[in-house]
């Protein structure tokens, strides 16, 4: 803790600062970052012992710092599957929150850098039923190879892999009518990339766009959309290949909305998506994709959020994310289904613009349900 620190922290800071030098020894002592979040478990009481308030807090801020500095990892788990920053939101530690939150989205910054820069590395999953782990290293060119030539069955309203995976779900409809609403808004000219169950699809439809382009790779979709007639509707263009093989003609054209939720890709992926856009849009056009990223836990779901809100504003969008409430999914919903991969109530809708500025159906919303930006 810095002397300015301390003697801001008063009274308790001595013993926050003992309390501190001892998580620091412990998190030396182990090497390994389940100490920040250990050092945070018990209501910060390792960090900054007493009732709380902002002395405790000050204390918690300058001890989980002093960790990070010393190699802590910020997003390690302890026993109880918890990260640092859970530990932070749970006791409502604001800038403890906003200091692992930075230096979490600084060091994914980082990590996706150096992963590009050796044409492989880290990320995490995407996609509404992405249940997979990190992008395995080497940087192959379709990281959802398998999941592509794989036999897919769908189920009523649901579509699996023939893992059991879950594809895409019923369940989602209501985050796809938001999704289609919000990049509905101009009307005009609209993509959306990852056709599923074509809940999303259907939903623009009732937007009557111009025009509207669908991009599927999946051989066992595409045949579904031909079975189902979408080739046939008035204003659907359906390009079959992988949204990356598709890119040339898709930059031929300008969007005034695009949504992306693909499946079994990762970050990297969005991020490579991402580059395109100012060149695929139109000014003013909203883009939206859906926000599985780190489904498993809360604060490196944030994380996500603030990482991907900071890429597209250096691309030139605002970007701000609607909190929906999501219906509790009891076990009827996972029957048969390998992977739960949403556990939380709430679903951060990102409505990015691009151009910035105000208006659309988002801020009509706002009203309703309240914006929130991420964290
Ligand atoms: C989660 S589903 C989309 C669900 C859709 N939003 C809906 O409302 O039903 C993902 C879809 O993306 C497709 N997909 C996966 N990778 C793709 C890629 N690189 N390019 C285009 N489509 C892809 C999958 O085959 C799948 O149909």
């Amino acid at each position: 803790m810095s002397s300015a620190a301390a003697a801001a922290a008063g009274p308790s800071a001595d013993t926050a600062d003992a309390a501190a030098d001892a998580a620091l020894a412990a998190a030396a002592a182990a090497g390994d970052g389940p100490a920040l979040a250990a050092a945070l478990a018990a209501g910060g009481d390792a960090c900054a012992p007493g009732p709380g308030g902002a002395a405790a807090e000050a204390g918690s801020l300058e001890c989980v710092r002093m960790l990070l500095e010393e190699g802590a990892p910020w997003n390690a788990l302890d026993d109880e599957g918890y990260c640092a920053g859970d530990y932070a939101t749970a006791s409502k530690e604001r800038s403890v929150i906003e200091l692992l939150m930075d230096w979490g989205v600084s060091c994914e910054q980082l990590l996706g850098a150096a992963g590009r820069a050796a044409a492989g590395g880290g990320a995490s999953p995407s996609g509404s039923g992405g249940a997979s782990a990190s992008r395995p290293p080497g940087g192959a060119p379709a990281p959802n190879a398998d999941y592509l030539s794989q036999r897919l069955v769908y189920d009523g309203d649901r579509l699996l892999d023939a893992d059991g995976e879950a594809v895409m779900m019923g369940w989602e409809l209501p985050l796809m009518v938001e999704h289609a609403k919000e990049i509905c808004a101009r009307g005009g000219d609209i993509l959306n990339v990852g056709f599923g169950l074509g809940l999303v699809d259907e939903e623009i439809q009732k937007h009557s766009p111009r025009s509207h382009t669908i991009v599927e790779a999946h051989p066992d979709v595409h045949a579904r959309m031909l079975e189902l007639g979408w080739h046939t509707r008035p204003g659907v263009t359906i390009l079959f290949g992988r949204w990356q093989d598709v890119l040339p003609q898709l930059l031929a054209r300008s969007f005034d909305g695009v949504f992306f939720d693909t499946y079994g890709e990762y970050y990297e992926e969005l991020h490579e998506f991402h580059s395109h856009l100012p060149k695929l849009m139109a000014r003013g056009g909203i883009y939206s994709f859906f926000n599985g990223f780190a489904s498993d836990n809360a604060f490196f779901h944030l994380v996500y959020g603030r990482l991907i809100q900071l890429e597209l504003q250096r691309l030139g969008f605002s970007t701000e994310f609607r909190r929906l409430q999501v219906d509790t999914l009891g076990d009827d919903h996972w029957r048969d289904v390998r992977t739960r991969y949403w556990r939380w109530p709430w679903y951060f809708l990102p409505v990015c613009r691009l151009g910035g500025g105000g208006g659309g159906a988002a801020a009509a919303a706002e009203g309703e349900e309240g914006g929130a930006a991420v964290a």
